[in-house]
């Protein structure tokens, strides 16, 4: 057995009867050598145990060399020893040259992890004598802990050892205590050898297993791995469906509602046509009219003034009256001529009282009568002949949208910004045109206002476009109100044009709504200046203030359910914090529509100063109009001569015409909106406190 053999037997041993008594075998051994008799015999203090306690216990049962030398050593003498050592002798001087460096090795193996080199040629016999299958390699694994606290104990006996051999002279024939040193040395390394060779076997079962549980987690992982490569081509599979279903929904959408725009378009031109025979059509097309535009100039506007040849139904109206007119004169001259005659009877003499009072009477009465009903026919040929007005103002408008829907280069149902499909023209302003159209991402029905650019125009007239359009912009798109026109987004379509998406308000407009009605009953009115001054209120409530600045019908939209919104804030100005009571200055003075505008922004002397109380004067020019269907002041004046005249300027008193009748609490409170005195009118938020405003109940 080599010192190393002799290191792991030890170890190995350490649980069986043998190890157990290897005390009483010092004891022994030291009593031989003194000649005293060994008091090794007796039980082992459970301390000395304990150290040996936890090794492995196959290991244990493995036969050995060592172990039949060690249990005949309780029965034989000395001598045996010796014979037994004697074949080891030079293995054993051998052993005390190398000792430090073998017991470094073991005490390295114990203390760290076994050099697997060292342990490669034992490994199939340690294998083979411990039979170990896989059960009890996880159990080694589980022993982990002990195995290394057997190591430590094992170190401290290895130093003890090591020491003595160290001490011990070396020489050709060592004596009998020389032997037993090595012997016990030998031991001590059997048993360390065998130690580290069941941590070994230990630590290869463990790797063994790790090795098969890797193997295990490789293969699981690859596994996974395609499994996630198949979920991965599921998913991007699933995605290009739905990407599809998206492009196929979105198309059988787009070419719905083109196909139903486009039908649109066939019904309105051919009610133009039908419409046209009835209302008339137009003629030439000129008009040239002045107007400020945004950067203060004066723009020539195309508004529609044309030559209008009557339709079919004027000329039956005025037929009609015609007819009528001449049946009254007819029926008149009867009368004088009646009355002429009774009076020359009346001078003969002839007609007894009561008889000729009756003939003269009775014709007369049938005249009178029928000349009522002729007047009450005329009234309604009159009020057909209104009406015929109103509906040839529409026919002209909607003649107007289709001369421009036709002339647009956005009429062939363009998808903007790969969202917006653009419809049909709602109309046409001053530098836009508004396109009904539907988004394809929210779903819903937007109107999409398009900005041209003129290409004429020189650079730093768009620029200054540019800017003013951005402006609006900023001011509106941060505006979120019920009775504010919303504005949802704004993108540049191409270098000349840029859109603003806004809220679609499919009612009309209140320029439409009075163009197509007489004028409204006092109840409607008030309601839409409720609305629009709880719209102002909202402006004037925000941390930055906002006058509208150009609160007239074209500027206020009804939604499907009659909700009216304030929408174009193109002239809108922000009111500074640091404004003071007197306002803030007009710098854009000359823009607007004159009509809606308070005496303050004519002020030409010096800077006017402005304030909410401009939208609070609009306000009063709205309701009046929406009473009587006439503006308070410059009714019938163009803009420039509104300005020409002084019209505003002059406008100290509101006058009241006696029909329709209305409230007294309506004509004051257009009358303190229309308050010539700036610091005397009432602002926004002092206006919505009025109680003809107000719904609650006292
Ligand atoms: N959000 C909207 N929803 C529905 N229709 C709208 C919307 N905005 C504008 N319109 C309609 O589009 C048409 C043109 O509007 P726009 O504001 O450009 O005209 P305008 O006010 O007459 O011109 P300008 O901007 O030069 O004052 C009008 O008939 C208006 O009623």
């Amino acid at each position: 057995m080599s010192s190393e053999d002799m290191v792991i037997h030890f170890s190995s041993n350490s649980s069986n009867q043998s190890d157990h008594s290897f005390p009483d075998k010092l004891a022994k051994l030291e009593a031989r050598l003194t000649g005293k008799t060994p008091s090794s015999a007796k039980p082992q203090p459970q301390q000395q145990l304990s150290v040996w306690s936890s090794a492995s216990t196959s290991a244990a049962s493995a036969p050995s060399e060592a172990s039949i030398s060690d249990s005949d050593e309780d029965e034989n003498t000395g001598d045996f020893l010796i014979r037994a050592n004697t074949k080891k002798r030079q293995k054993v001087h051998d052993f005390n040259n190398n000792t430090s460096s073998v017991v470094d090795h073991a005490e390295d193996s114990v203390e760290l992890k076994p050099q697997e080199a060292a342990y490669d040629g034992r490994r199939n016999e340690a294998e083979t004598k411990t039979g170990l299958d896989v059960s009890k390699k996880k159990q080694g694994r589980g022993g982990r802990a002990s195995s290394t606290g057997r190591g430590r104990g094992s170190k401290a006996n290895i130093d003890v050892t090591k020491s003595q051999c160290l001490a011990a002279p070396v020489s050709a024939q060592p004596n009998v205590s020389d032997q037993k040193d090595c012997r016990l040395d030998g031991q001590l390394r059997n048993g360390e050898s065998s130690l580290q060779d069941d941590d070994a076997s230990s630590l290869r079962a463990k790797i063994t297993v790790l090795e098969e549980e890797l193997c295990k987690s490789r293969q699981d992982s690859s596994e996974h791995q395609d499994l996630i490569r198949k979920l991965e081509n599921e998913l991007k599979d699933l995605k290009d469906q739905e990407q599809q279903g998206k492009q196929k929904t979105t198309k059988v959408i787009s070419d719905l509602l083109i196909s139903v725009s486009k039908s649109e378009r066939q019904e309105a031109r051919t009610k133009v046509r039908h419409d046209s025979l009835r209302l008339g059509s137009v003629g030439v097309l000129s008009s040239v009219d002045q107007l400020w535009d945004y950067s203060g100039d004066f723009r020539t506007g195309t508004i529609i003034a044309e030559t209008w040849e009557d339709g079919q139904m004027l000329k039956d109206l005025n037929a009609q009256l015609k007819q009528l007119l001449e049946t009254k004169e007819v029926i008149e001259r009867q009368r004088k001529s009646l009355k002429k005659r009774q009076n020359g009877d009346k001078s003969d003499g002839t007609d007894s009282e009561s008889g000729a009072q009756e003939e003269d009477i009775i014709p007369d009465e049938i005249y009178k009568s029928r000349l009522a009903s002729i007047k009450r026919e005329e009234e309604v040929v009159l009020r057909e002949r209104e009406r015929y007005e109103l509906e040839k103002g529409q026919l002209i408008k909607e003649m107007k949208r289709i001369r421009d829907e036709d002339g647009s280069r956005f009429n062939h149902f363009p998808v903007l910004n790969c969202r917006y499909a653009l419809l049909n023209l709602l109309g046409k302003g001053g530098f836009s045109e508004v396109y009904k159209a539907y988004d394809l991402v929210n779903h819903r029905y937007v109107a999409c206002k398009l900005h041209g650019l003129n290409a004429q125009w020189s650079e730093e007239k768009k620029q200054s476009y540019i800017r003013h359009a951005l402006r609006e912009y900023d001011i509106h798109k941060d505006l979120v109100h019920h009775h504010i026109v919303r504005l949802w987004d704004t993108f540049r379509t191409d270098l000349d044009t840029f859109c603003t998406v806004l809220e679609y308000c499919s009612g009309k407009d209140l320029d439409a709504v009075l163009k197509a009605t007489p004028n409204l009953p006092e109840k409607e009115a008030r309601i839409v200046i409720v609305q629009i001054v709880r719209g102002l209120v909202y402006l004037n409530k925000r941390s930055q203030k906002i006058i509208h600045y150009d609160l007239k019908p074209g500027n206020v939209l009804f939604d499907e359910f009659g909700v009216a919104k304030v929408t174009d804030f193109g002239l809108s100005k922000i009111v500074e914090d640091n404004t003071g009571s007197q306002g803030m200055e007009l710098t854009s003075q000359g823009a607007g529509t004159y009509w809606y505008l308070p005496p303050e922004c004519f002020e030409l002397s010096k800077t006017p100063m402005i304030s909410s109380k401009v939208d609070v004067w609009s306000v009063g020019v709205l309701f009046y109009q929406m009473l009587f269907k006439k503006r308070p002041f410059g009714h019938d004046q163009s803009q420039e001569r509104i300005l020409r005249e002084d019209t505003i300027i002059k406008a100290k008193k509101v006058e009241f015409p006696a029909k329709p009748a209305i409230s007294n609490e309506a004509k004051d409170l257009i009358r303190r909106c229309l308050t010539y005195n700036q610091a005397d009118r009432p602002d926004v938020l002092t206006l919505a406190q009025d109680p003809y405003l107000s719904y609650c109940k006292k």
